[in-house]
């Protein structure tokens, strides 16, 4: 191969956004995992998270092709494949869809048709109702565009289990509960370092619109919301004490970054915050797994010498 094909290869591997969709994924692994007691069916695993995968994968293709102004004028996103015009828009349109359109048949005849559905109503949320509208209306724009970067381990649940059993919705949907709260501390920090580059590209980004001291109590707020939500799987019995002992650790930490953020010792500790927020996921979810999966025992009941129901 030369060069100039493996640089379009990392042009086209770039429009895929690989380490936020990675997590994505991760979510979704984390979904199938605890919607069944063992192994998920291995079929619906591997195509599930191949369909997931590529449907987010196109989903962040059609951001780059509708932000490619706004890219072009932030300092964070000017070096991406259309602002810089590495490739052209008819190559990442051609591109999103031929994604798009092999995940949804990989979903459709390999997984099932609500994993297919569920998953291209996230890709439509993201790519175009939060992208091409919200992002430019709203400083609430990410709250409510939140629920599609949310919704994979719902996905995942749903792709093992065709949602067939008694409580799967009300199990899942906390998990996408969780990524939902999640999201407003995980973005309005890394907001507050760049709201110059929003301001310049006018997008109505809650720093740009009501300052950063508001931002900063918005962040508090939903980080606080956030350790109450994490709670939760324990509350309903569907995670037990490895996964409260981590989850309770994580939420700690991230409620002293988010009050140290009400008076940072610089500019860049917004940055540090937001770095915490991809990390704190990150853990939260294999904590959750780990749980599910190597600790099932280790149940609030057992642990004080009471029959575990059901
Ligand atoms: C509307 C919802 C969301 C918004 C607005 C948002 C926004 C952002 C932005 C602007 C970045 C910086 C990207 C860059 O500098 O290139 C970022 C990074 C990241 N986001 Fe989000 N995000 C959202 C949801 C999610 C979700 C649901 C996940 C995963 C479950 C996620 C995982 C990540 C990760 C892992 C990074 C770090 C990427 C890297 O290191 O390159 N985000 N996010
Ligand atoms: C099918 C499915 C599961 C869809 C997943 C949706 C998805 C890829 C969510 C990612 C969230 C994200 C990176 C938002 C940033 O967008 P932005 O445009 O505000 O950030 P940017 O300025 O970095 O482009």
């Amino acid at each position: 191969m030369n060069r100039a094909r493996s640089l379009d290869l990392r042009q086209y591997w770039a429009l895929t956004k690989p380490r936020v969709v990675a997590l994505i994924v991760f979510t979704a692994l984390v979904g199938m995992f605890l919607a069944v007691p063992g192994l998920p069916p291995l079929r619906e695993t591997v195509f599930g998270l191949l369909g997931i995968w590529l449907a987010a994968a196109s989903a962040a293709a059609i951001n780059h092709l509708i932000d490619q102004r706004i890219d072009k004028v932030m300092v964070r996103t000017a070096d991406r494949p259309l602002a810089t015009g590495a490739l052209n828009p008819s190559q990442v349109l051609a591109f999103a869809v031929c994604l798009g359109a092999l995940s949804m048949a990989i979903l459709i005849a390999l997984v099932n048709p609500l994993t297919a559905g569920l998953t291209f109503a996230s890709l439509i949320g993201y790519a175009i109702v939060y992208t091409g509208f919200l992002k430019r209306a709203t400083p609430q724009n990410i709250v409510i565009g939140g629920i599609a970067g949310a919704a994979p381990p719902l996905l995942g649940w749903a792709a093992v289990t065709n949602m067939q059993g008694q409580w799967d919705w009300a199990h899942a949907l906390l998990l996408v509960l969780i990524i939902f709260v999640w999201t407003p501390p995980h973005f309005w920090a890394l907001a507050i370092f760049r709201r110059e580059d929003y301001a310049r590209a006018l997008v109505p980004m809650l720093p740009v619109t009501h300052g950063v001291a508001y931002t900063r109590w918005q962040i508090l707020f939903y980080t606080v919301l956030l350790c109450v939500v994490t709670l939760l799987p324990v509350a309903i019995g569907m995670s037990g004490l490895f996964y409260l002992g981590g989850a309770v650790v994580l939420g700690l930490a991230f409620l002293w970054y988010a009050w140290r953020l009400l008076d940072p010792p610089d500019e860049l500790f917004a940055m540090r915050v937001f770095n915490y927020s991809v990390v704190y996921l990150m853990a939260l979810f294999a904590f959750l797994l780990v749980d599910h999966w190597l600790m099932p025992w280790l149940t609030p009941a057992q642990a004080f010498g009471l029959e575990r129901i059901g």
